[in-house]
């Protein structure tokens, strides 16, 4: 699926935070997002999903996204966010049987694919043994790895994930960027901001740069996440 913003521009209490963004990112790319803090990740994340109101288009495959419901649009981009925190005492494997929702007919769930999808996302993130605990009492990190099975079991092409590696441990940010570059090499677009342009060097293809709301660099990882480049992005 190819990932295209066009000219997003969002204001927030009268600041431009968005400023004009515009990408594409191709079929099959595995792109990271990095920036100072407060630079607009999140907000541009939320952009493309449609969660913020904003000028500008998003398309994917050169499709509209504006003209799809919610429901079509989850079948499409899943999205991992930083935190979610759940009032609720739900169990792992109904988190992430909710990445299931889009697929529902009739508010019924559970049918053979959705159980299917649910063990296949719990196995890749290598959380089956938690299945029946719950959510709100696991560690950040496991609670991390939850949410980005949810988004594989939701089962859209591409991904958008926020900083999802912040809370991991070592095993398993390894396990979490060999899974999304099989991932990638099965056709998934990806789209994952962090923290960490070092590392974001030796894993990403692409990277885009973003400083005070504007993508100000775009290109492969290895032209864009140079010494003098991260300096001047990360430079007060
Ligand atoms: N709900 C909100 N209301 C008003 N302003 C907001 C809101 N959420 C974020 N902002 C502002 O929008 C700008 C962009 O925030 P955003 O969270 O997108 O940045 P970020 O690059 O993801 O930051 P970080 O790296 O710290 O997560 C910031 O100036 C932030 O203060």
């Amino acid at each position: 699926m190819t990932l295209a913003a066009r000219h997003l521009t969002c204001k927030r209490d009268h600041r431009l935070v968005l400023d004009n963004v515009s990408f594409t990112i191709g079929d099959g790319v595995l792109a990271c997002l990095l920036g100072p803090n407060g630079a607009g990740k999140t907000t541009l994340l939320r952009a493309v999903l449609g969660l913020e109101k904003v000028e500008g288009k998003v398309l994917l495959n050169g499709e509209d996204l504006s003209v799809l419901s919610p429901r079509e649009t989850a079948r499409r981009i899943a999205y991992v966010p930083q935190t979610h925190s759940v009032a609720f005492a739900y169990t792992v494997e109904d988190m992430v049987a909710m990445g299931r929702l889009s697929h529902a007919r009739f508010g019924l769930l559970a049918g053979q694919g959705d159980q299917e999808a649910v063990a296949e996302a719990l196995h890749l993130m290598n959380i089956a043994h938690l299945a029946g605990r719950a959510y709100a009492q696991l560690s950040g990190g496991e609670q991390q790895a939850v949410l980005i099975a949810r988004a594989l079991a939701q089962g859209g092409r591409t991904l958008l994930l926020d900083e999802p590696a912040s809370a991991l441990d070592f095993g398993q940010q390894k396990r979490l960027w060999t899974r999304l570059r099989e991932l990638v090499g099965a056709g998934y677009t990806i789209l994952c901001t962090t923290h960490d342009p070092l590392k974001a060097r030796q894993i990403f293809d692409e990277a885009l740069l973003m400083r005070r709301g504007r993508l100000t660099d775009i290109g492969s990882a290895s032209d864009v996440l140079t010494d003098g480049k991260i300096e001047a992005l990360y430079a007060s």
